[in-house]
């Protein structure tokens, strides 16, 4: 069987007025069907580019991306009616109801009649008392969840969410979650690229790594937390760390993180810590997670090279 989504030696290069820059470099990966898979990357790495360019929106300049084996450019429609895309940016008609919205999006497919998948998609987004209400009258999480009804209208094979979280509240994310796994046990391929580590972990059997428009990891992601193999002290001070600690501290305001690999290394760490005269609170060690991978192999790689 064909993959789900195959993106071959793709490279898309930009003329910008600083000079070309190279927004993805031999990109290479499949996404196998019933995958639910993460694409992570930090701001500039290339997932919006790569989406665009599954979506059709944008071309490559080399390189080739089919959806079950349809080839987005030479075949646009058969792949876009396999694909359900949720944009990053709000993109509504704002005389439309949230069920026309919907059942004009059906129409762009060519489908009618889908009226009880259309309550379907209300009910499992919550937005059920809201479907005869005007798309302007609608809060920021409601458009969104309209974004995601109006990308699954059609029944897509497969689901692209461009970090469709950013900025959402929890319970908008627990509904999405829910559901998109739901059809994700029902079958369908999803893609997701995410800032939040912690939902890839949790959502994701396989995740890709871009950095500069490059695949730098490509893993189960069980066993990219296994590289992780190593524990974090983790404790609260104001003061500043001395040189020597503070190399191998992850720093995030008054919250600081020490990698450690054993029990013995926790004590001359923290003891360390006592002789530099530093007071700490909320003391703990836990297990290393995707974060600390992440961070760890994108400090692996030097910045810029996404410059041609
Ligand atoms: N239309 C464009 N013209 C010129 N440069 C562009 C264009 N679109 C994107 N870029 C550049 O290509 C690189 C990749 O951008 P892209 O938006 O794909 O990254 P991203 O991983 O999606 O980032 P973010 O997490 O911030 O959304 C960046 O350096 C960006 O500035």
């Amino acid at each position: 069987m064909s993959a789900a989504i195959s993106f071959q030696q793709v490279n898309k290069r930009f003329d910008t007025s600083r000079g070309p820059l190279q927004a993805l470099q031999d990109v290479t990966f499949d996404i196998q069907p019933g995958e639910f898979f993460g694409l992570l990357g930090p701001n500039g790495a290339g997932k919006t580019t790569l989406i665009s360019i599954l979506a059709g929106l944008s071309r490559p300049t080399r390189g080739r991306v089919t959806v079950f084996g349809a080839d987005v450019h030479a075949q646009p429609m058969e792949a876009r009616r396999r694909l359900g895309i949720v944009p990053q940016e709000l993109v509504f008609d704002p005389f439309f109801t949230v069920r026309e919205a919907l059942r004009f999006q059906s129409g762009y497919f060519g489908i009618q009649g889908n009226g009880a998948w259309i309550d379907e998609l209300l009910a499992g987004l919550g937005l059920a008392d809201k479907a005869d209400t005007n798309m302007r009258q609608l809060s920021g999480g409601m458009k969104r969840r309209v974004m995601v009804a109006q990308a699954l209208v059609h029944r897509p094979q497969v689901i692209v969410l461009d970090e469709p979280t950013a900025g959402v509240d929890v319970e908008l994310r627990q509904t999405l979650w829910a559901f998109i796994s739901r059809l994700n046990r029902d079958g369908c391929t999803v893609l997701l690229t995410t800032h939040y580590l912690e939902e890839a972990e949790a959502l994701c059997g396989r995740i890709a790594m871009l950095r500069a428009g490059r695949v730098i990891a490509l893993e189960r992601t069980a066993e990219l937390l296994r590289r992780a193999s190593s524990n974090v002290l983790h404790f609260k001070t104001d003061q500043a760390l001395p040189d020597a600690l503070a190399a191998r501290a992850r720093v995030t305001g008054r919250i600081k993180q020490i990698k450690v690999h054993d029990a013995y290394e926790v004590e001359q760490t923290l003891a360390a810590l006592r002789q530099a005269g530093i007071v700490m609170e909320d003391i703990e060690v836990h297990k290393a997670d995707l974060e600390d991978v992440f961070l760890e192999l994108m400090a692996g790689q030097p910045d810029g090279e996404g410059r041609a």
